[in-house]
């Protein structure tokens, strides 16, 4: 488990002249093969969805560079809506304790809903969210994840259709955060040790 010291990583501490880049220690998945990767994704939600006006909500705010995308290579009528909710604060361990920060703006009931996820982790995020959507009477719910974690699983979900299996490591970019930071890298990857001594 890393342990933080929040109070010591204030904004532009990390800022002035050096890059973000920087304290990354290794790029897991490149720019490129997460575009490549959505592209497939998002063609076969359009084979699946085909004449079904799916209703796509992206759950904020780490979905949102991964939904953003994914839609575009969505060739059929669709909905979208947001949700936000939070289990980590400002901690790499989940609290286990599911917050919603933002609800739905759009009725559930007899909706087919594509859940977007930025990552499975625990699964209590997404454990949560799909009891919650089928008491609201969804038609269906499935998920797409970015990213799978097997290692860190808490409670027993799958997801539909997932995107890279990573290794247990916390992951930041491309929506993932780090006390907020690092959700506008293009690529994912693991931030080096001296960061979270910061
Ligand atoms: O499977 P789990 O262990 O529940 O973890 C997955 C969730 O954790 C992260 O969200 P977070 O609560 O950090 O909020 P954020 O998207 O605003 O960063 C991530 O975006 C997922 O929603
Ligand atoms: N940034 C980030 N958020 C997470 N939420 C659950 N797992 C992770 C992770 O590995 N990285």
């Amino acid at each position: 488990m890393v342990s933080l010291t929040v109070s010591k990583f204030l904004p532009g501490r990390l800022g002035g002249q050096s890059s973000m880049h920087d304290e990354i220690k290794e790029v897991l998945i490149s720019e490129e093969a997460l575009q490549e990767k959505i592209k497939d994704l998002g063609k076969q939600l359009s084979e699946d969805y085909q004449d079904r006006f799916p209703l796509v909500v992206g759950v904020l705010k780490g979905a949102l560079p991964f939904m953003a995308d994914l839609i575009k290579r969505m060739d059929i009528h669709l909905e979208i809506d947001l949700m936000a909710v939070s289990s980590y604060g400002a901690s790499t361990v989940s609290s286990g304790e599911v917050k919603i920060i933002k609800d739905l703006d759009t009725s559930l009931e007899g909706r087919d809903v594509i859940i977007v996820e930025d990552i499975i982790d625990s699964g209590l995020t997404l454990s949560y969210l799909v009891q919650l959507f089928k008491h609201r009477n969804a038609n269906s719910v499935k998920i797409v994840t970015l990213l799978d974690k097997p290692t860190g699983r808490k409670v027993d979900i799958k997801p539909d259709l997932t995107g890279f299996i990573v290794p247990d490591a916390f992951v930041v970019g491309y929506g993932l955060d780090y006390i907020e930071r690092y959700r506008n890298l293009p690529y994912i990857g693991v931030l080096k040790p001296e960061v979270y001594e910061k």
